[in-house]
């Protein structure tokens, strides 16, 4: 017998949100910043179900998908269309803090470059999760795709932090579950699709970035 039917945010399946990153490239490569920040929130959806330990973790991430809502749907929101169209209005209208903290904390550039080098992470982790093992560890997968990417970024408290919460990840079998796919071929054959998709997204943006030296936007 079905059970009953779970309140819709909590049957969300990570197909979907992988999918939204299908979204966000147009036709001529350029990265539609709502699809962007839609792809995120499910992410954090996703994060959040994983439990509360995850907690700092998708606070910061849904602070900065509110700032770049923010801007989106601000009085200059038509310049925040694409990650292209926004890079060019705030550098043309000095709103980017370039060397060191100033006057633009919150800047669409500098916020969307901390989810970006996330998203590295993710591409590392996906792709560690398609090729693992049914004995693989997902807190050791996690970590080293941490250690690769985003951990370059964060100071050491953070790094910390970050390691003891991988810990607490469930393993893959269950990991695989809370992704709500199907079973593990099917979570396979799923990456395998996404990835592609997600890789490219990083590489338009980071090609963008460093075409304009924002890489390391403080
Ligand atoms: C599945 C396990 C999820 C582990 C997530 C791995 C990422 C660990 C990141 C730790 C960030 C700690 C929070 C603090 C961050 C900020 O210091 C730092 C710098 O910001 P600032 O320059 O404004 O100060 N912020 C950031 O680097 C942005 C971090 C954004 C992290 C978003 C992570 C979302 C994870 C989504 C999980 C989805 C998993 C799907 C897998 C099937």
């Amino acid at each position: 017998m079905a059970g009953p039917v779970a309140p819709e945010e909590q049957r969300f399946c990570l197909q979907e949100v992988l999918d939204t990153f299908k979204l966000c490239l147009s036709e001529n490569e350029e990265v539609s910043l709502e699809h962007y920040v839609a792809g995120w929130r499910g992410l954090v959806k996703f994060l959040n179900s994983l439990g509360s330990v995850f907690g700092f973790i998708s606070k910061d991430a849904v602070n900065k998908i509110k700032i770049l809502v923010g801007h989106l749907d601000g009085e200059n929101g038509p310049k925040y269309v694409t990650v292209q169209s926004m890079v060019k209005y705030e550098l043309a209208s000095d709103l980017v803090d370039l060397t060191k903290r100033g006057n633009h904390p919150e800047s669409g550039c500098r916020t969307l470059l901390r989810l970006h080098r996330a998203l590295r992470w993710l591409e590392l982790f996906l792709e560690r999760l398609r090729t693992s093992s049914e004995d693989s560890k997902t807190s050791v997968m996690c970590a080293e795709s941490y250690n690769e990417s985003l951990a370059q970024h964060h100071p050491w408290l953070v790094r910390k932090a970050a390691g003891m919460a991988f810990c607490v990840l469930p393993g893959r079998p269950a990991f695989f579950e809370v992704m709500n796919v199907g079973p593990p071929e099917q979570v396979v054959a799923m990456l395998g699709e996404a990835l592609p998709l997600i890789s490219e997204v990083y590489q338009v943006t980071e090609t963008l970035y460093a075409q304009h030296n924002l890489l390391d936007l403080p």
